[in-house]
């Protein structure tokens, strides 16, 4: 269908506000027309005067500057992006921090990983690539995502926020390079410190409070595969770990430290899977869950039922390997 006309139906938008939305049925083009659909269901396009066919050729520079790669390509971003929808939907987000910051979010997320190429920051740097040569080993795959996003936005055929003065214009560039840059793993500790540190006084009228907020939600929506069903959520981590095989395979062909979590011969999925969630994932979820309460039945629970269901899968598997060894 041609993605100008088609409309999305009243069941798919429903659907679309909901973790449990599955998007690999969909063909790329109707994944765009949904990304288009959650910035029309927040009535973006009328609060902050964006010409809808602006909107679209922007989606559509965005999607074509993901590249095809297993894991960080354009699907994951739509994922990323539909989880920080179901998450405003829920929740409320604009009645707590405001149209301008959802916006500034929903973007964030479809840009976060503009022109990912599948080797992480740790290969950029001790391969010393162009890019860690550019951005001195400092985050060097999320400065240039963000810095593809604002060449895409230098266009004004794409540029959705060309009737912004320069004020707002100024609050939109310092809130994307925060939230973009804020999904650099390592920065993940200090984050989410800082963000407990200030939960028991939370309080919405403080930039800085809300600022943290939304670098954890961008977070939390980034990371958010096993807050899905396992159906959905187990392809992800396949493809997950073919990217980080492949890039300790070229570690390996190079010369290269290789990372311990990404190899092969070291890890398998519900012991690697155990510790992600139960170190990573869930503590994060939590501190989340603890200020947005909503978010508990939402996204909360089904990753702690996905850290059950990778530890009862441990226990078998090393049982299994125990009597075969026996
Ligand atoms: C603190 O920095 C870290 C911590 C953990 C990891 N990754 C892992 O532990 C392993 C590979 N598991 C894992 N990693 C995941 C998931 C979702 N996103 N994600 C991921 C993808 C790319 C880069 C970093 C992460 C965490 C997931 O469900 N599992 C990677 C970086
Ligand atoms: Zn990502």
């Amino acid at each position: 269908a041609n993605i100008c006309d088609a409309q999305v139906s009243d069941a798919i938008r429903q659907w679309l506000r909901m973790p449990t939305f599955d998007a690999r049925p969909w063909e790329d083009e109707e994944l765009l027309l949904l990304l288009q659909q959650m910035y029309l269901d927040h009535d973006f396009c009328a609060k902050f005067a964006i010409d809808i066919s602006t909107l679209r050729k922007f989606l559509y520079e965005a999607y074509k500057n993901y590249n095809d790669v297993p894991f960080h390509n354009f699907r994951h971003c739509f994922c990323v992006a539909q989880m920080l929808y179901a998450i405003s939907w829920c929740v409320d987000l604009p009645s707590k921090i405001g149209d301008l910051e959802v916006l500034i979010l929903l973007t964030s997320c479809i840009c976060h990983d503009l022109d990912h190429p599948g080797y992480n920051n740790i290969y950029q740097i001790n391969a010393k690539t162009e890019l860690a040569i550019r951005y001195n080993d400092i985050s060097p795959l999320e400065n240039h995502h963000c810095s593809v996003a604002f060449r895409l936005l230098e266009n004004d055929d794409c540029n959705i926020f060309k009737s912004f003065g320069s004020e707002d214009f100024k609050q939109v560039r310092e809130g994307m390079i925060r939230c973009i840059l804020a999904t650099d793993m390592a920065r993940h500790n200090e984050i989410l410190t800082n963000f407990r540190e200030m939960l028991p006084c939370f309080n919405y009228d403080d930039k800085a409070h809300v600022n943290l907020l939304c670098m954890v939600l961008i977070k939390v929506s980034d990371i958010s595969n096993e807050a899905r069903p396992m159906d959905i959520a187990e392809p992800w981590l396949d493809r997950l770990l073919q990217e980080f095989f492949k890039q300790s395979d070229a570690e390996k062909l190079e010369g290269l430290p290789v990372t311990p979590f990404m190899d092969r011969e070291k890890i398998t999925k519900p012991s690697s899977q155990c510790s992600f969630i139960g170190f990573v994932l869930l503590p994060l979820f939590e501190a989340l869950g603890e200020l947005l309460t909503e978010l508990q039945d939402l996204i909360v629970q089904p990753v702690r039922d996905a850290l059950d269901y990778y530890k009862r899968l441990n226990e078998v598997t090393r049982e299994e390997r125990l009597h075969r060894k026996s």
